[in-house]
C-alpha cells in the first residue's frame, strides 16, 4: 500500500482520523459529523432500523453496507428527515436532527441524492439544477421555476449550477429533458445537485446502480473529489468493488443492527458480515469452491435417495 506522503491529501487526512478507531460496532471517532443513538423504527411487527449508537468520521468517505433488507435505506431516510423514527436521536455538526424535516436537514448541510423521478426528467438539467438549491426532491418546489421568485437569488444560483455542470461535464446537455442522460449522466445529475446546497456531508444512494462501465471511473472520481474538498460522504452501496476502491471506512448493518465497523479489508473478512450476507452459520467452508462443490454433491445424492 502507499504510504500517506503518496497519496492525495484527502484520503491522508481520512486515514489519520481513522487510524486508532477500533475496528468494531459503535466505535467512537476523533472528530464524528453525525452521531446517532438508540434510532428504532419499526413497520408493524418488523424492526427495519435498531442502531444502538455509530458515529461517522468526518472529511471520510464511508460505505454503509448489509444484506437486502439490513435497513440501510430506511436508516438513510430518517438521518435526512425524510422519514420519522419511533425513538432515537442523533446529532449532525453537534446539532440535534431528529424531527427535523428533510428541506432543513439539507439547510444544515447534510443532503442526500435523489434519483431523477419521472416529474424531474420532464425539466432540463440546469432546471434541475436549480430545484437543487431548495435541497428538497422537487415536485413540490415547482414555483421556485418561476422567474423572480427567488428574491434576487437567480443569478447566484445560475451561476453555482453553470460551475457545477462544468464541474461534472454535463455543461453541453444544459438545456436538454434530464430524461435524456444516460443512466451514468443521471447519477452525476443527483450528485452536482446535492452540491447547490454547499453541503457537509453528502448520502449517495447507490451511485452505481445503472451506471455503464465506461462511466464508472468517472463517478468514483467524482466521489473521491467530494473528500478532497472536505466533504464527508456516506454511501449505500452493492458493488462491493466500488466500495473497496473508494471506501476509508465501512459500517454493515444486518436485521437493522449495525454489526460491524472497520476499514474495507478488514470488515469483508469479518465472519459476522460474511455470515450476514450469506445467511447463514460461518464454518469457514464458504470461501472453499471444493468444499461448497463437495456440499452440494452431498445434498443433490441425498435428494435422489
Ligand atoms: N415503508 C415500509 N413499510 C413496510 N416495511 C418497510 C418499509 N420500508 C422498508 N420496509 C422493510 O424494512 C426492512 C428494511 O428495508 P430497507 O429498504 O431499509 O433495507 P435495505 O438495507 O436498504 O435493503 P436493500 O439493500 O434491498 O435496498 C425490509 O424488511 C423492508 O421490507
Amino acid at each position: 500500500m502507499a504510504d500517506d506522503t503518496t497519496v492525495a491529501p484527502g484520503v491522508a487526512r481520512a486515514r489519520e482520523a481513522l487510524k486508532d478507531v477500533p475496528h468494531e460496532p459503535g466505535a467512537k471517532k476523533k472528530d464524528p459529523i453525525l452521531v446517532a443513538d438508540s434510532v428504532v423504527r419499526r413497520f408493524g411487527g418488523l424492526t427495519a432500523v435498531n442502531v444502538n449508537h455509530v458515529e461517522i468520521p468526518r472529511g471520510a468517505i464511508t460505505a454503509l453496507i448489509g444484506p437486502n433488507g439490513a435497513g440501510k435505506t430506511t436508516f438513510f431516510n430518517l438521518l435526512t428527515g425524510f422519514d420519522r423514527p419511533d425513538e432515537g436521536k442523533w446529532e449532525f455538526n453537534g446539532k440535534s436532527l431528529a424531527g427535523v424535516p428533510a428541506h432543513k436537514v439539507a439547510r444544515q448541510g447534510m443532503v442526500r441524492t435523489f434519483q431523477l423521478t419521472k416529474a424531474l426528467s420532464r425539466l432540463s438539467v440546469i432546471d434541475n439544477m436549480r430545484l437543487g438549491a431548495t435541497g428538497q426532491k422537487g415536485e413540490k418546489f415547482w414555483p421556485s421555476l418561476i422567474p423572480g421568485i427567488w428574491s434576487g437569488q437567480e443569478k447566484e444560483i445560475t451561476e453555482r449550477a453553470d460551475e457545477l455542470l462544468v464541474r461534472f461535464k454535463l455543461d453541453a446537455k444544459r438545456e436538454d429533458f434530464a430524461g435524456s442522460l444516460s443512466g451514468g449522466q443521471r447519477k452525476l445529475l443527483e450528485m452536482a445537485r446535492a452540491l447547490m446546497v454547499q453541503p457537509d456531508m453528502v448520502m449517495l444512494d447507490e451511485p452505481m446502480a445503472g451506471v455503464n462501465p465506461a462511466l464508472t471511473q468517472s463517478l468514483l472520481g467524482h466521489v473521491k473529489s467530494l473528500r478532497e474538498d472536505g466533504m464527508t460522504v456516506l454511501f449505500v452501496e452493492h458493488d462491493m468493488d466500488m466500495v473497496r476502491d473508494i471506501s476509508d471506512w465501512v459500517i454493515v448493518m444486518g436485521q437493522g443492527q449495525v454489526i460491524a465497523e472497520g476499514t474495507p479489508d478488514t470488515v469483508m473478512a469479518d465472519p459476522r458480515v460474511i455470515d450476514a450476507y450469506l445467511g447463514a452459520h460461518h464454518d469457514g467452508t464458504e470461501h472453499d469452491p471444493e468444499a461448497v462443490a463437495e456440499e452440494i454433491a452431498e445434498e443433490e445424492a441425498a435428494a435422489d435417495e
